[in-house]
């Protein structure tokens, strides 16, 4: 078990996945680009700790996302795994502003100009939402 458990949702509309701007005063990667989520709490299944996540960062109810996620970073003590979210309800909005400073629809055009918390996640927007850029 990583000291590290972390899971992310990567919102998908269209050509476009939702990052969010690490707020400055964050101890961990301030001011670096990342996905909506969070640590998985002690006996808290993955699934439900992303849809709590997104619930309170983003303020979207999220089904329960099911399959695999879209990608596994185990990188020292974390472990991360990202979900495609592609079915939500309520309009993502920034409520957690301690959190992310700014929310940004971003193609993976865009994402590649961008400091990224993960270097692996301009080439994850464009498998999830890059088809529909064409
Ligand atoms: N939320 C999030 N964290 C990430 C991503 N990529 C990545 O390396 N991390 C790292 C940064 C942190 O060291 C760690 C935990 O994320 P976090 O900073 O959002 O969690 P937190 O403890 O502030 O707050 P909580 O939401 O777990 O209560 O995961 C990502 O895309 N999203």
């Amino acid at each position: 078990m990583s000291a590290h458990h972390v899971v992310a949702g990567a919102l998908v509309r269209g050509p476009r996945v939702l990052l969010g701007h690490r707020s400055p005063g964050r101890r961990w990667y301030p001011g670096v680009w990342d996905l909506p989520g969070g640590h998985v709490e002690p006996g808290e299944d993955e699934r439900a700790a992303l849809v709590r996540e997104l619930r309170e960062e983003v303020g979207v109810r999220a089904p329960l996302v099911d399959g695999e996620p879209a990608l596994r970073v185990a990188d020292g003590e974390m472990a991360l795994a990202v979900y495609a979210v592609r079915a939500w309800t309520g309009e993502p909005g920034n409520r957690q502003h301690g959190e992310h400073d700014e929310l940004r629809w971003v193609t993976a055009a865009e994402a590649r100009g961008l400091a990224l918390a993960h270097p692996s996640y301009a080439e994850l927007v464009e498998r999830l939402a890059g088809a529909t850029e064409r």
